[in-house]
């Protein structure tokens, strides 16, 4: 799907890593915005990924695509946060809290210097508590800061159980909710193919919960970092956001009185639109899920209480 809007739909991505470079990358194959911009306190790391993917551009489309500053999120539509460190081998995500909440003081002041109307969308780890803080600190309603809570999980879950079954992924609705992280729960209860239950065995759903809530730590421990995945899921948010689409995306959103869960971000199935997050889906939870769900908001809003805010 091209974008077709008369005016300029603008895209900042902050931090140009292996998450930044590949999500603008992708943006920029399937030319989801008119403007790309790149940010990065390494400004010359941002330099060196534009003018990369602009000598792309006699094969690919028209994206004007150049690496900016804060003063460029005045017109943006949507602006991602990947910047930040990433784990290290054996890191949790939580283990990332204190590193990458300390810049975001300055990222968020940033982008509120210069633009009050667009939507936040953030990816750097902890991904739920640093939405959570990019709301407190910007000021902005909560339906347009977005986290890209258990998208990425949501989607390692339905390829693996894609693999177990031989079904194409995109046919499975299945949901993993809760913290991108190692609390996060699958509801399996909600899973079926075609509104048909899985018929998947204990075992089976053991092992590929377990498979794809450690996906990440085995993929960092092969190659360092993961990008490709998560990077088509921010593309994902973005193409509901910029379309209009109204897709239900499990994206990390606040939650009130949600499940018995308040004044935390968790990722959840969410109508996504124009508007960012426009209704978080009522979810029904059986007694198990519920209790793992609401743990898994106790854990993170422990670490909320230790920040400054
Ligand atoms: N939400 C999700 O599902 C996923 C989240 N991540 C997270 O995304 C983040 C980025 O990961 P990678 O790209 O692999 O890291 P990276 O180390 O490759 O890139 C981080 C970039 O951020 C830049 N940066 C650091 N401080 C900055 C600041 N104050 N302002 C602007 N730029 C700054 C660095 O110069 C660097 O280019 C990590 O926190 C990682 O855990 C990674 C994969 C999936
Ligand atoms: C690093 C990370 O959060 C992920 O790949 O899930």
């Amino acid at each position: 799907m091209t974008n077709t809007a008369q005016r300029p739909n603008r895209v900042v991505v902050i931090g140009t890593g292996a998450v930044g470079a590949t999500t603008a990358y992708t943006l920029f194959l399937r030319e989801r915005a008119s403007e790309l911009v790149l940010i990065d306190a390494n400004h010359e790391k941002a330099l060196g990924e534009a003018l990369d993917m602009n000598h792309g551009l006699p094969f690919a489309g028209g994206v004007k695509l150049w690496a900016g500053d804060y003063s460029d999120c005045k017109d943006a539509d949507i602006i991602v946060i990947a910047a930040g460190s990433n784990q290290r081998p054996g890191e949790t995500r939580i283990d990332l809290l204190k590193r990458n909440a300390a810049i975001f003081d300055d990222i968020i002041r940033n982008i509120t210097n210069y633009n009050d109307h667009g939507i936040i969308l953030v990816a750097t780890n902890p991904v739920d508590i640093l939405s959570y803080v990019s709301l407190k600190k910007s000021g902005f309603p909560a339906n347009r800061v977005i986290g890209s809570g258990t998208l990425l999980d949501s989607a390692r879950f339905r390829y693996l159980i894609g693999q177990n079954k031989k079904i194409n992924p995109r046919s499975i609705h299945a949901h993993i909710v809760g913290e991108h992280g190692d609390s996060e729960l699958p509801l399996w209860s909600l899973a079926n193919v075609a509104g048909v239950d899985l018929e998947i065995g204990e075992e089976d759903k053991e092992d590929i919960f377990n498979r794809t809530k450690n996906a990440a730590y085995e993929i960092i421990n092969a190659k360092g970092s993961t990008s490709y995945a998560i990077a088509l899921a921010l593309d994902r948010i973005i193409v509901s956001i910029l379309q209009d689409e109204g897709s239900v995306l499990n994206v990390s959103t606040l939650l009130t009185d949600y499940n018995g869960v308040s004044d935390v971000y968790l990722g959840v199935p969410s109508i996504v639109d124009r508007s960012g997050v426009r209704e978080v889906l009522d979810i029904e939870l059986n007694t198990e899920e519920l209790e793992r769900f609401q743990a898994s908001a106790r854990k993170l809003k422990e670490q909320i209480a230790s920040l400054e805010l």
